[in-house]
């Protein structure tokens, strides 16, 4: 008989024993993938084309010499351990509301997505975090997620620099398309699951941000879609792993890609993991020639319709501009009559 998992900071419907669980599985392609030969750049000596090509390619790339101190990663994981590791009513209850949310199931935060997600978290706004969020409420984390995210607006700056030159983007799409002061900052725990081959610790996705920075834990499960199949992203000790998000891949016209990943459930091991995910501002006009013109609220505004109507992520296919196909008789007029 299977033993339930006692864990009293876990959610109670992750405590419930094996045999309790039905899930629907989710396919074969959950076995464990090969790994992803995922390109390794250095932030202190960026290569503006290995830049392009890792974006244009996989849409995701490594990031070495990227000057977070290490320790203060560690610390920040640390800290995200501890939280997480409090009884699940008081985190239900402390961080209810304001600027950082606890949220669990779901990576939507405000919506219930079609299958449950093997994982919890807390959502933290950084505009709302700075300066106005009460010391005691959030302490040391306040501090500590403020000094991490000053590392993650100067990463993603450097880095948008550099993309904006590959793309010719001038002075108004440039300002247009980042505002650190709107970022998202995550930690991320994925608890161990009963039924791992039946659930995902988030299921497949593409993010909405322009670029998103992750930080991991030594246990793995990260996988990306390439060439139609799921690979296996191996953690490396001291390195951030970068991918583009939707509005990246309307800002470059899709010539960069918004990559598809997930993480799959762990019967074994608990998974940490830090994200941090920049945005335009909320009214700025994204230009594209291959999507319609729409701000990022509108974008959000969609997003969440379609997770309420039909529990997933719609994305980027709501807002592309419709290409008329040519028609039997306009390629027969093409062609030149025979003489
Ligand atoms: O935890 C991870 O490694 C991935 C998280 C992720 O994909 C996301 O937050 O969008
Ligand atoms: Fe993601």
């Amino acid at each position: 008989m299977d033993q339930p998992t006692t864990d009293s900071s876990y959610p109670p419907l992750f405590l419930t024993p094996r045999s309790h669980h039905n899930p629907t599985p989710k396919s074969t392609s959950l076995q464990p993938g090969p790994t992803l030969q995922v390109p390794l750049l250095d932030l202190q000596h960026l290569h503006p084309n290995l830049l392009s090509q890792s974006c244009q390619n996989l849409g995701l790339f490594r990031l070495t010499n990227h000057g977070v101190p290490p320790g203060l990663s560690a610390r920040l994981f640390a800290l995200a351990k501890e939280i997480l590791s409090r009884p699940f009513e008081s985190k239900v209850a402390k961080f209810a509301d304001g600027a950082v949310k606890y949220f669990w199931g779901t990576p939507a935060v405000t919506l219930s997505v079609k299958d449950l997600n093997w994982l919890e978290g807390l959502h933290v706004s950084l505009g709302r975090l700075a300066p106005a969020a009460s010391e005691a409420q959030f302490g040391d984390f306040r501090n500590l997620a403020i000094e991490y995210c000053v590392h993650m607006a100067r990463i993603s700056r450097t880095l948008f620099n550099t993309v904006a030159n590959d793309l010719n983007l001038d002075v108004e799409q440039r300002a247009a398309s980042l505002s650190e002061s709107n970022g998202i900052f995550r930690i991320y725990r994925y608890p161990i699951c009963p039924h791992p081959s039946g659930y995902l610790g988030m299921e497949a996705h593409t993010d909405s941000s322009v670029l998103t920075i992750l930080n991991e834990d030594d246990v793995g499960g990260l996988q990306v879609l390439h060439e139609n199949a799921w690979f296996n992203v191996v953690p490396v000790p001291g390195t951030l792993i970068v991918n583009l998000g939707d509005l990246m891949q309307v800002i470059s016209d899709d010539r960069y890609n918004s990559v598809k990943h997930r993480v799959l459930a762990n019967g074994i091991a608990e998974r940490l993991s830090l994200g941090y995910f920049v945005f335009p501002q909320e009214d700025s006009v994204l230009r594209s020639s291959t999507y319609r013109q729409f701000t990022l609220k509108e974008f959000r505004a969609q997003v969440q319709e379609d997770i309420t109507k039909t529990g997933s992520k719609v994305g980027l296919k709501q807002f592309k501009i419709e290409k008329p196909e040519l028609s039997k008789n306009s390629l027969k007029h093409s062609i030149l009559p025979s003489t």
